[in-house]
């Protein structure tokens, strides 16, 4: 019998397949911080410039996530998860995913310096650089400490967003970057736990391949100790109130629960509930940073310290 499905040739692109190559769903995150720290700066933004301003930040990490894409075609590939994307799937060739990427980090850099100021769009392409180059290029085939190092790429957002509004850098600001940049690797390796197998095939030297799970467990429960007192720190600062210590509060209260679950947890009694806490932590881990930023929010509202 003649099989149909083999004459088809390539897969066609559709417009999803382009939005798709800008990872929106995690860049919603990304671009929600740089918001709230553009909104919660001392400075007042006219509405349209502040929202052009998160516009092309988000543009912009979207370029980012099209260079990464483009770079780890390979990796994808090989990931169970990442299998289905548009350059390993056959339906956006990386030539394009290269050339869309370069157009929109220059226009959404431009953009931003017309619309911010330049100090803003050359943070918005330094952090850019840091993701495609730095992170994907160099640091994540090279060392398990890449989400580390190369988390500063996603905890800049927020500090982009606060230069957008002043034109410079402040403790508020550098303290929402070390909110963002301590969270990444317990984010990141609570979601490895139960992707080793991908990573290991992906010849990809993450933590949980290189050092093995014992050891992640241990990094996870760590970092959310390192974390606590950065987030509780930014509370206490010009942004602060006690609206945002309360929540930060039991946020890292039951972060560091759900660290010191991950770390008690032998392998086999995770295996046998197919990882549910590491799945929960993970879970927990976006909504710990969704929600600390929206304290923000309600705290610039309610009026700061
Ligand atoms: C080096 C740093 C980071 C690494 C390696 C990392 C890795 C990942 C991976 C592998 C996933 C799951 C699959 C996926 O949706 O692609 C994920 C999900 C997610 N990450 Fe991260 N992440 C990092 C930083 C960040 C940052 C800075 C943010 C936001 C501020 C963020 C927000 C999210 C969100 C919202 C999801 C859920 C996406 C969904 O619902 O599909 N991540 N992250
Ligand atoms: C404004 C601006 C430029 C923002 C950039 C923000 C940024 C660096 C986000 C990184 C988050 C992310 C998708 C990491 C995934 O790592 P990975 O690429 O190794 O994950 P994968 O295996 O899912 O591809």
């Amino acid at each position: 019998m003649i099989d149909i499905n083999a004459y088809e040739g390539t897969p066609e692109a559709e417009f999803r397949d382009f939005v798709a190559l800008l990872k929106p769903r995690v860049m919603s995150l990304v671009v929600f911080t740089a918001f709230v720290g553009l909104w919660v700066a001392p400075v007042d933004v006219h509405p349209f410039i502040a929202f052009c301003s998160v516009l092309f930040i988000a543009l912009g990490g979207g370029a980012s996530g099209a260079l990464n894409m483009w770079y780890d075609a390979d990796i994808d590939a090989v990931m169970r998860r990442t299998q289905g994307r548009p350059i390993p799937s056959g339906r956006i060739d990386g030539s394009s995913a290269l050339a869309l990427g370069l157009i929109l980090a220059g226009f959404s850099v431009m953009m931003l310096g017309l619309a911010a100021n330049w100090f803003a769009a050359g943070f918005l392409a330094f952090t850019i650089f840091f993701y495609a180059v730095v992170y994907t290029i160099w640091l994540k085939r090279w060392t398990p400490q890449n989400i580390v190092i190369g988390g500063a790429a996603g905890a800049f957002p927020p500090m982009i967003g606060w230069a957008c509004a002043t034109g410079g850098i402040s403790l508020e600001s550098l303290l929402m970057f070390a909110l963002v940049f301590f969270w990444t690797p317990p984010h990141f390796w609570a979601l490895a736990l139960f992707m080793k197998s991908d990573y290991h095939a992906a010849k990809v030297p993450m933590l949980t391949v290189t050092h093995g799970r014992p050891a992640t467990r241990r990094h996870i429960f760590a970092y959310t100790l390192v974390l606590a007192p950065f987030a509780i720190w930014l509370g206490l600062t010009s942004v602060g109130g006690p609206v945002y210590l309360a929540a930060s509060v039991v946020l890292n209260a039951l972060f560091i629960h759900g660290g010191w679950q991950i770390l008690r947890r032998s392998e086999d009694a995770a295996i046998a509930d197919g990882y549910a806490v590491e799945k929960r932590v993970f879970k927990l881990s976006l909504n710990y940073l969704f929600l600390h930023f929206v304290a923000l929010l309600v705290q610039n509202w309610l009026g700061a310290w």
